[in-house]
């Protein structure tokens, strides 16, 4: 099938720089996604964007160029609930990918087994409006009901204005718990301010909380973008990753978010986001924490050795 791209579609980086920023052995890239290829694998026509492609190979060929050793691939809403293209990549990754995935009410427990042998450690509910349309929280508490018996997690997108409104559902969800990009704070306000605060608020009453410290390139409002070799990129989003790393050490994860969806004013190059890496886990234990314990702790545990000394 052929697909038009949605108007101003920013188009994934070609190469990218190599990162300054050395990655610890064993680093996952735990938040990332692939967009079919649309002829292999069409978007789903409840989708609310059309991206251009971004092939497994060319996620694979990111990860090995940045210096990635794995990736977590989570469903993008432009494939609704049909996780074919992303179970595709997890097939072909050698054991080096696991999968977050999009399910509905109608899941069959078989599927779901499937989904778990292909690598699926966990399900995405998505509360941002301009991606998905509304899926009431009794299916998604079902949904979570049933999830919690294979072990995986629940990933949460909702953006920082929503989360007062959230919080008792997402209290009572029964599974560990990641909230996607910080919850999306509005970095114009200030780090000490209450919008923040509500969210350290939410993590420390909540130890099953844990949260991605991603897309300061979608969070950035006074840049500099990570472009043209700028290794020191989204300087307002620093303070508020930071803190978050640095109060909750083994609850955090990191990941590059290939190939960008929705991107609106610049596509950032993948090797200076990763420089910006050391500007959020400032010593290489907190990066360490980051980038391998704590993404092997939720998504290979039967693989995570803990690091001698290493609270796990
Ligand atoms: O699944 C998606 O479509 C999606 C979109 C966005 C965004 O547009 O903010 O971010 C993501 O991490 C994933």
């Amino acid at each position: 099938m052929e697909f038009t791209k949605t108007p101003g579609w920013l188009d994934w980086y070609a190469g990218p720089s190599k990162p300054r920023f050395q990655l610890p052995a064993g680093a996952v890239d735990a938040h990332c996604h692939v967009f079919g290829p649309g002829e292999q694998f069409p978007f789903a026509p409840e989708r609310k964007y059309t991206p251009c492609d971004a092939s497994k190979d060319q996620l694979f060929a990111l990860r090995d160029h940045l210096g990635f050793a794995r990736n977590v691939v989570v469903q993008a809403t432009c494939h609704g609930a049909d996780n074919s293209a992303m179970v595709d990549a997890l097939a072909h990754s050698n054991g080096k990918a696991r999968g977050i995935a999009t399910v509905r009410r109608g899941v069959t427990d078989n599927e779901l087994q499937q989904l778990h042998e292909a690598g699926v450690r966990g399900v995405r509910f998505n509360f941002v409006k301009r991606l998905v349309d509304f899926t009431p929280k009794d299916e998604l508490m079902e949904i979570a009901g049933r999830i919690a018996r294979l072990g995986w997690h629940v990933v949460i997108y909702f953006e920082a204005q929503d989360l007062p409104e959230l919080w008792d559902f997402f209290s009572e969800l029964p599974t560990d718990v990641v909230i996607d990009h910080m919850g999306r704070p509005d970095v114009t306000q200030s780090v000490d301010g209450p919008e923040f605060a509500l969210l350290l608020k939410f993590m420390r009453e909540h130890p099953n909380v844990w949260s991605k410290v991603t897309c300061p390139e979608r969070l950035s409002t006074s840049g500099p973008p990570a472009l043209q070799g700028e290794r020191d990129a989204y300087v307002d989003v620093v303070p508020f990753a930071r803190r978050i790393v640095e109060e909750f050490p083994d609850r955090v994860l990191w990941g590059t978010d290939w190939p960008h969806p929705n991107l609106k004013n610049h596509m950032p190059d993948d090797g200076l986001l990763v420089d910006f890496i050391p500007h959020i886990a400032t010593t290489p234990e907190l990066q360490r924490k980051l980038l391998v314990d704590n993404p092997m702790r939720l998504y290979w545990p039967e693989e995570h050795i803990a690091a001698p000394g290493a609270k796990s």
